[in-house]
């Protein structure tokens, strides 16, 4: 049996949100307050929970918050007016729409809607342009937060092999983007539901990231004894929350980031991360003028 290391994504986070603090008082004496808002529409349990921890987080490190809530019979009208006021609001130098929005809203044409100046979830397609060409943006939170959480972990990323189950826009496809980067040059195989035998590819990986929003989908059977297993979808039920990996695997894998506490505080530090960089580039455009 395999000695489990856990990727502990709340410890990090914690180092990183003291660090910011630091950045954060630095802006401020120099008259720039960076300030974070969120759009939430509807009644998504987990959104309210992480919108929730969001704004905590702000108050922890410093910088202000601004929040928005919507109904869940909320129309396209309605959550494009609260785009473009806080496109217009100089207190809110970033912001996030909350994902999922309702099905009968149209999410692209949102997201697309956002000041790319303001992008603080690097979702709006001028940011995953720049993440496609390698020219600086702000980088979609999950995968930063997964890439942060293994580089601090010592966990090899350039040259292993890395099976990304889930291809969604907040997790699997930036991240597949980004570790093919050639700061990152991990070979990547990606897999999503029409992919034949899933589990032959994660066997075969260092690195298996569970992004797809199935319960216990990854069974101990798909994994290389001592390889990183990241469980990234969850899933709620009455039962409770339920991780894309099955408790099992921790039984065979050599590293898991678990479902709590491994890499949600991780998004949410580098979500914070991209607003007090943004505040940091807006300061130095300032004295410079
Ligand atoms: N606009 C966005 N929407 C969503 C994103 C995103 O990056 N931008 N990512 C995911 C979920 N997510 C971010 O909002 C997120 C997931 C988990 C956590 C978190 O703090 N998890 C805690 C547990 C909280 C709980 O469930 O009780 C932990 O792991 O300890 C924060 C943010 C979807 N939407």
């Amino acid at each position: 049996m395999t000695t489990l290391v856990k990727l502990d994504g709340a410890r990090a986070a914690a180092d990183i949100k003291a660090e910011l603090a630091v950045r954060v008082a630095s802006l401020r004496s120099r008259g720039v307050t960076p300030g974070l808002g969120t759009i939430l529409v509807g009644d998504h349990p987990g959104s309210h929970v992480y919108v929730a921890g969001k704004h905590r987080d702000c108050a922890e490190v410093g910088i202000e918050s601004l929040r928005i809530e919507l109904p869940a019979d909320a129309t396209q009208a309605d959550i494009e007016a609260a785009v473009l006021t806080l496109n217009a609001d100089p207190a809110c130098t970033g912001f996030i729409v909350q994902l999922p929005l309702p099905p009968h809203l149209d999410t692209h044409a949102v997201l697309e809607l956002i000041d790319p100046a303001k992008d603080a979830d690097g979702l709006h397609p001028t940011s995953l342009g720049r993440l496609v060409l390698g020219t600086p943006g702000p980088l979609p939170c999950t995968p930063r937060g997964i890439i942060e959480l293994l580089r601090l972990s010592d966990v090899r990323i350039t040259g292993a092999t890395f099976c990304v189950i889930g291809c969604g826009i907040t997790v699997g496809r930036p991240l597949g983007l980004m570790l093919t980067r050639s700061s990152e040059h991990a070979t990547v195989t990606m897999c999503h539901e029409r992919t034949e035998d899933i589990a032959a590819h994660a066997r075969a990986a260092d690195v298996v990231v569970a992004a797809a929003g199935s319960a216990h989908l990854v069974r101990p059977d798909w994994i290389k004894p001592g390889a990183t297993v990241l469980s990234v979808g969850i899933t709620r039920t009455i039962e409770g929350v339920l991780g894309d990996v099955h408790p099992d695997v921790a039984e065979v894998a050599g590293r898991l980031a678990p479902t709590i506490g491994g890499v949600g505080p991780m998004t949410r530090a580098m979500l914070l991360t991209n607003v007090v960089e943004s505040a940091e580039r807006e300061a130095a455009r300032l004295d410079v003028t």
